[in-house]
């Protein structure tokens, strides 16, 4: 059994009763959910497991100017739960990456003259790999890192595209098209934007969800992460809605701190199989989970620190966020 986003057709007398069957529809469709990204979720009561078994996860990404945005991805993916995360980031940003945390294991090799190879070296040791936080827009970072979507690609290996990742999927849509591997995650801005290169028109901004299934069906129906009041989470075939309470509080760095996370649940979801969930896309129940994540941590730290909230904070909430949400 799939999950489906429920649409209502009624109208007149009849509405009511419809929307109570929706609101019912939606409310199991809503535990169905949260049961599917219980089901991929290891288990961390085997005495065998080995360091890495539950994901070693790269972000490529961070460049002179932003930091902060491959640091917050990349412990993100340890704090839900992965065992170690690598950093691909240019020369300079290197130092000051690690000197936030001793956790990240992090490479300056990505503004180099062979940062394919640097990368292709540790890619069959990845599970996931996160492209963009903080990655920024030099032509010659861009080019590497169209050499790195490649290989990850022929690898099979899962890949989740943010930022400035997607600003290159934006000039070069065939890069990533029809890779069924492969989860965007736009932020509005991204998303008109990538709207406008792969579909050459305005987007209707009155149907984001009809939106978000057009870009992915366009795009070879790869899975589309559309951010925002809602999060619309779309493969082309159907629509979930994630509509987790959050907070107003709309500080730079929750799109990092979803895609890490993401990078880490869709090996996870993958790994799981089909069974675990249910019929249901992997990709699909790993980007509701994170999307799920993200907004709850949003509204844990809001409830702490209200208006001074940073991501920083949010990130201290991810254990007890994933507790409460996915620890039965
Ligand atoms: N601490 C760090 O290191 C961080 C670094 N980061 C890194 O920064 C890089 C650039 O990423 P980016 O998201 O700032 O992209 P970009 O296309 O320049 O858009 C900026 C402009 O778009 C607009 N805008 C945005 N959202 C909107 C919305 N929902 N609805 C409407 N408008 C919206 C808004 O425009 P304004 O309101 O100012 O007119 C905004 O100023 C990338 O590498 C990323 O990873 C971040 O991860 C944060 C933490
Ligand atoms: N209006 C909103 N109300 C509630 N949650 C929101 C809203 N807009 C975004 N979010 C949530 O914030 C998270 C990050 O989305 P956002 O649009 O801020 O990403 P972003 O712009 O890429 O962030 P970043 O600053 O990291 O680049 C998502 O989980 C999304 O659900
Ligand atoms: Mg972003």
């Amino acid at each position: 059994m799939g999950v489906r986003c429920v649409a209502i057709r009624a109208c007149g007398g009849v509405l009511q009763r419809a929307l109570s069957l929706h609101t019912a529809h939606a409310t199991k469709d809503m535990e169905n959910l949260f049961q599917l990204v219980r089901n991929i979720v290891p288990a961390l009561t085997s005495s065998k497991k080995h360091k890495g078994q539950d994901g070693r996860i790269g972000i490529v990404g961070g460049c002179q100017e932003y930091t902060g945005a491959p640091y917050f991805a990349g412990i993100s993916a340890l704090k839900v739960g992965a065992d170690l995360t690598h950093v691909f980031c240019a020369r300079e940003a290197a130092p000051v990456i690690k000197s936030y945390s001793p956790e990240l294991i992090v490479h300056p090799v990505l503004d180099s003259s062979n940062a394919v190879e640097e990368v292709e070296k540790w890619l069959p040791r990845l599970h996931a790999l996160v492209v963009g936080p903080g990655l920024g827009r030099d032509d010659l970072l861009l080019n590497n890192v169209r050499g790195i979507l490649e290989s990850t690609k022929a690898r099979d290996i899962p890949v989740v595209i943010d930022a400035d990742g997607l600003w290159l999927v934006a000039q070069q849509p065939a890069l990533i098209h029809g890779y069924h591997k492969a989860i965007l995650t736009p932020n509005h801005v991204e998303f008109s934007r990538l709207w406008e290169a792969v579909l050459s028109s305005p987007m209707d901004s009155n149907d984001l969800r009809g939106s978000t299934l057009k870009l992915s069906q366009a795009l070879g129906n790869i899975t589309v992460v559309q951010k925002g009041e809602q999060d619309l989470i779309s493969n082309g075939q159907q629509v979930l809605v994630c509509n987790q309470e959050g907070s107003s509080r709309r500080c730079g760095g929750q799109g990092d701190l979803l895609s890490g996370s993401l990078g880490v649940m869709v090996h996870w979801a993958l790994r799981a199989g089909p069974e675990k969930t249910n019929g249901s896309s992997p990709l699909l129940v790993a980007a509701w989970g994170a999307c799920t994540l993200t907004r709850e941590c949003n509204r844990q730290a809001f409830q702490k620190y209200g208006r001074s909230t940073t991501t920083t904070d949010m990130i201290t909430e991810v254990g007890t966020a994933f507790s409460r949400l996915f620890t039965t």
